[in-house]
């Protein structure tokens, strides 16, 4: 539904080009929900701009719903919509009339596009903030509000350009339930970019990690963390020997890439370390190893991320453990 083929794009600043896309391909299938997902000034921006026409590429093509951007933007645009970061709804307009001017602008006879406003109004749960005018309403209603504006015309693809930045954790949490909502009701296909990891990884089905102007990982949130991150095995055992000797078996297990011991702590990388811990814990015990407390840790994105750029994403959370550590009594059995 969406592709993104060699995407280029460069920027004149005084003498100095700069290189806001460098290489950017990917597709986004019928019906998937995909983050775009990097650091300021990464080029999701403007990669978003480049596949709704509003910016032509320096190279590269976009092909949306099987329309080629640079040859039918008009059929494009009729098959998108687009919400930018900033609000694009007037001020002293009331937003059911603006909903309704903008079905006009797209071409919907006067009662289809009052019908569609009502329509789009109900769908995101906003129905009571017909008659209200933007200045008067919250952040996570405007933004609603923007979504709104975005599917007057019942687009198949919708682009959402951080659509929940500067939300609180609640109006994030509505909006999104909204979203999911649209997804469920219409089956709409919708890119959207990103800061938030937590957001990006149990939001999105695929995430796309741009950096520098150039995609680096491309997959599901857990390929990528199986991937480029790896499960860890933590265990904690009676003093700093110990760690040692746990580390030396740890060493004999088939699939460890990793280890390291901090302390009388071991980490050792394995895929699907929960399955691998009962085994680890079984050698341990072997060897009469005392182990207080044993856990996995899963990558965050944060992780995948450094592991691929050797830097943090900003606005990263910690890496969140799907298995908290368990203390354990004496020597595990
Ligand atoms: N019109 C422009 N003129 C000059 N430089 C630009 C222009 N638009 C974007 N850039 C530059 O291109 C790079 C990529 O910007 P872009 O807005 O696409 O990044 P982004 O990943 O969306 O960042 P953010 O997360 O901060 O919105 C940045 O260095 C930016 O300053």
């Amino acid at each position: 539904m969406i592709r993104a083929e060699s995407l280029r794009r460069t920027f004149k600043a005084g003498r100095k080009t700069i290189e806001a896309v460098r290489d950017v391909s990917f597709d986004v299938a019928a019906g998937e929900l995909v983050a775009l997902l990097g650091p300021n000034g990464a080029g999701k921006s403007t990669t978003l701009r480049m596949l709704t026409t509003l910016l032509p590429p320096t190279a590269g093509s976009v092909h949306i719903a099987g329309f080629e951007a640079a040859r039918e933007p008009r059929r494009v645009r009729e098959a998108i919509g687009y919400v930018g970061q900033k609000n694009s709804s007037g001020e002293n307009h009331r937003i059911r009339d603006e909903l309704v001017t903008q079905g006009r602008c797209y071409g919907l006879r006067a009662r289809d596009a009052r019908r569609r406003a009502d329509e789009v109004l109900e769908s995101l749960g906003i129905s009571g903030l017909a008659a209200r005018t933007p200045g008067t309403l919250s952040g996570g209603q405007r933004r609603r509000v923007d979504i709104a504006l975005g599917l007057v015309h019942s687009p198949r693809v919708l682009f959402l350009d951080e659509p929940s930045a500067g939300l609180d954790p609640r109006s994030r949490a509505g909006l999104w339930e909204q979203i999911q909502l649209l997804r469920r009701e219409y089956g709409i296909t919708i890119l959207l970019t990103t800061h938030y990891l937590d957001e990006a990884d149990q939001m999105a089905e695929r995430i796309v990690i741009v950096d520098r102007g150039e995609v680096i990982a491309n997959g599901t949130a857990d390929a990528l963390k199986a991937d480029l991150a790896g499960d860890w095995m933590r265990v904690t055992t009676s003093d700093a020997g110990a760690a040692r000797a746990a580390a030396g078996l740890a060493g004999r297990m088939t699939g460890i890439s990793e280890i390291a011991i901090d302390g009388s702590t071991v980490h050792a990388r394995i895929a699907a370390a929960d399955a691998a811990l009962p085994g680890y814990l079984r050698l341990l015990d072997q060897d009469s190893i005392t182990v207080t407390r044993a856990g996995v840790r899963r990558p965050s994105l944060d992780d995948v991320f450094i592991n691929l750029t050797g830097r943090r994403l900003e606005e990263s959370g910690d890496a969140h453990e799907t298995t908290a550590d368990q203390p354990i009594g004496a020597t595990h059995a």
